[in-house]
């Protein structure tokens, strides 16, 4: 018996990299400045939808972005770029066992029209059942515009679980303790079937598993952007775990990359203030990844992460992500920092 879900890895790993390649290109050819990650998006949501669209035609798509912007008169600048980029990425030669079938490689080129279907098709409300793709074509914007780290992500959603994740990582080393051996990596991970690393042109498949940590060797992965999750409450928790290494601040879903290969011991993200809903293209992929690897992805209150309630997460309870003998412990300081907090409020 065929493993499952064989077709739509192999479709997820090329359609993520050849998203990859268009990035990176993107990021060399142009100015950069905000219409530089906004032009990648667009172009790498189309790339993947597309792919995605010929192999699974009933497949609906949560992306992150839609098409509006670029239908109006005053993106047509942008729009007539967008399309280039998208279709050098659909036909580009990479050399590798991408299939035409899929829509990739000489003679697939798309008109204008079909690329911004293509990129509206990610315009799905999600929900509990059935399955749903999710794309987030450049997580960790900031990081992207930046030179730093960010993520091409993509995942499969059947009933609220999710089976498949795929992350690219254009600008993450292969080991962040060996510089040397260069950057670019793809992980893959699919439910009940193990993660693993591969290089960024889908070859040298390295299985992950998460080693177990002590406190001496501990330390948070945590966002760049203070924004987007509190480092005053990673240092309190830090400081309740006794870790003493500073933490790894890293954009993007890269946070789950490491975590999954044994680099830092846990990702943490708590909310910065109230209003802020997870997006869930921000997270499926690497709490699959996480889970394959032998860790556990959680809220603050120990619940697991509910892909099933929309585009969102639904109220924000944060992210607790690592591996099987840290995350209790994590997930008991952050407890006792939460009342520790409340208790602060009430005085
Ligand atoms: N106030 C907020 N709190 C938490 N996450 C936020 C946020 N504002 C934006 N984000 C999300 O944080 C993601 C980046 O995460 P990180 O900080 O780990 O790099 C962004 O993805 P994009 O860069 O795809 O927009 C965005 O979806
Ligand atoms: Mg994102």
């Amino acid at each position: 018996m065929s493993l499952p879900y064989t077709t739509e890895k192999q479709v997820a790993v090329a359609a993520v990299r050849r998203a990859c390649v268009l990035t990176n290109s993107v990021f060399n050819k142009l100015v950069k400045n905000e219409t530089l990650t906004k032009v990648g998006d667009y172009a790498a949501q189309a790339v993947i939808s597309s792919i995605l669209h010929r192999a699974f035609p009933e497949d609906p798509i949560v992306g992150e972005e839609d098409a509006a912007d670029l239908r109006a008169e005053s993106g047509t600048g942008m729009r007539e770029r967008i399309i280039e980029l998208a279709n050098e990425a659909l036909v580009g030669e990479l050399g590798l066992d991408d299939n035409v079938e899929w829509g990739m490689g000489p003679g697939q080129e798309k008109t204008t029209e079909e690329l911004l279907d293509a990129i509206d098709r990610g315009n799905y409300p999600g929900g509990p059942s059935g399955r749903m793709w999710t794309i987030d074509p450049i997580d960790g914007t900031k990081g992207f515009l930046r030179g730093e780290q960010y993520a091409v992500c993509l995942s499969l959603i059947v009933d609220a679980q999710v089976e498949i994740g795929v992350i690219g990582c254009p600008n993450l080393p292969v080991d962040l303790s060996k510089p040397e051996q260069g950057t670019g990596c793809i992980f893959v991970a699919v439910r009940g079937h193990g993660a693993e690393q591969l290089t960024l042109s889908g070859a040298s498949p390295e299985p992950l598993s998460i080693p177990a940590s002590t406190s001496e060797n501990l330390n948070f992965l945590e966002s760049v952007e203070a924004a987007h999750s509190s480092h005053s409450f990673n240092d309190r928790v830090s400081a309740l775990l006794g870790i003493t290494r500073p933490p790894i601040r890293m954009d993007s879903q890269a946070k789950y990359c490491c975590l999954a290969r044994g680099e830092g011991g846990a990702y943490l993200r708590m909310p910065t203030g109230v209003g802020y809903r997870e997006k869930i293209w921000d997270h499926a992929p690497g709490q699959v990844l996480v889970e394959e690897a032998g860790g556990i992805v959680t809220d603050s209150r120990g619940q697991p992460l509910n892909f099933g309630l929309g585009r969102t997460l639904g109220e924000n309870f944060g992210v607790i992500a690592a591996g099987k003998d840290v995350h209790p412990r994590v997930l008991e300081a952050v407890q006792k920092a939460l009342s520790e907090e409340k208790e602060k409020a009430r005085v």
